[in-house]
């Protein structure tokens, strides 16, 4: 059985509902776990303590023509916290099923431990599906990498329908309306599986963005001088309810040459920047038509990722606040493309891409 190799078995989780693609199957993880064994026990099993993580990770490979994804789903027994990882092309995440409680059952000092790419799970952060509030489905919570929590995640809300769905056994086009710290986000599933969010209105205000970059007669920062030691980069600032910095240049540039940035330098620089007093996510954009973008994003709170859906919806209002492109993008990201629209007839940004599962997990806690 192909759970018996002591990894995680591709072609078990692949028929759990959507690792299909060649392309989903290169962007699971290498191996973070310290137990794998099939669910009927007939398997490898490897137990490491790791290091000072104070708990042990165990993966559980899917035998699928034995066990469907739904019955780990159902698994309730106390000590342990049961999950799946999604990711959003390749953002990736631990879903945890919180529908019971209106407290995260884990504390941000267990999700920075579970994030960890060596002796956790590894993940860009953990996401908790919860109770609705104000009459919407679903509340969505996030602890980043670094346990900070931010107000909203494009990706993992994407990701999010997708666990829903995945819990309350739903198939094909379907609507949540999810409570989220940026407000109602009303995710759709698609019937070829791909996820198209309404991310309401971006805004633009600098004090609520907030930035404490000057701003212009409409309250706005757009194509602002922001000195980065050095530097000055020309920046515009919106928030899709999370804070967002975007650059298409240096000053007296006109374009960026975005694999040539050296993000790991540059973007701590500007998430603790002074301008931004809540931190930033920073995105840096290249232009290749109207309609076609490029960008690295360096994260607050998880520094750089594959994807940033918020990042990806503040790229195309920055682009089309400084007369660079269209409502309607591609935005290329490392992990893959979103389709964004900045809609003017109601002011919403809908952003569409993939979500996709990457295995199930438990944890004892
Ligand atoms: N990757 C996410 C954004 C997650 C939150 C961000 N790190 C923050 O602190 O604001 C996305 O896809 O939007």
């Amino acid at each position: 059985m192909a759970a018996a190799t002591g990894s995680i078995s591709l072609s078990s989780c692949a028929s759990s509902s959507s690792l299909s693609s060649s392309k989903s199957r290169r962007n699971l993880p290498t191996a973070q776990c310290c137990t794998f064994r099939g669910w009927n026990n007939s398997t490898v099993r490897k137990s490491v303590r790791g290091g000072d993580i104070g708990f042990r990770i165990s993966a559980i490979s899917m035998a699928p023509e034995k066990v469907s994804p739904s019955s780990f789903l159902d698994r309730k027994e106390s000590g342990f916290l049961h999950f799946v990882k999604y990711h959003g092309l390749g953002n990736d995440f631990i879903l945890v099923d919180n529908r019971d409680s209106t407290e995260p059952k884990i504390t941000p000092e267990q999700a920075v431990k579970l994030c960890d790419r060596n002796f956790g799970v590894g993940a860009d952060g953990v996401i908790f599906a919860m109770p609705g509030t104000n009459g919407t489905d679903y509340t969505m919570r996030i602890f980043n990498s670094d346990g900070s929590e931010p107000e909203m995640c494009g990706n993992g809300v994407r990701c999010f329908a997708r666990y829903i769905a995945e819990l309350e056994n739903i198939h094909g086009k379907h609507s949540f309306t999810v409570h989220t710290g940026a407000g109602l986000i009303v995710p759709e599933i698609q019937d070829d599986g791909k996820v198209k969010v309404d991310m309401g209105e971006p805004i633009l205000k600098a004090i609520d963005v907030p930035t404490k970059l000057p701003a212009n007669k409409e309250s706005a920062v757009v194509k602002s001088d922001l000195e980065v030691e050095e530097i000055t980069w020309n920046v515009t600032c919106v928030s899709m309810g999370n804070p967002h910095c975007v650059t298409f240049c240096r000053k007296g540039e006109q374009n960026l040459e975005v694999d040539q940035l050296n993000l790991a330098e540059i973007g701590p620089k500007f998430e603790h920047h002074q301008m931004f007093p809540a931190r930033t996510n920073t995105e840096f954009v290249q232009v290749f038509s109207r309609s076609h973008l490029k960008m690295r994003v360096w994260e607050r709170g998880a520094g750089a990722t594959l994807a940033c859906g918020t990042g990806a919806c503040a790229v195309v209002v920055a682009a089309v606040l400084e007369g660079r492109a269209e409502r309607s993008c591609t935005v290329d990201l490392p992990g893959g493309p979103l389709e964004i629209e900045w809609r003017e007839e109601d002011n919403h940004v809908y952003m569409t891409g993939p979500a996709e599962v990457v295995f199930y997990g438990s944890v004892p806690l």
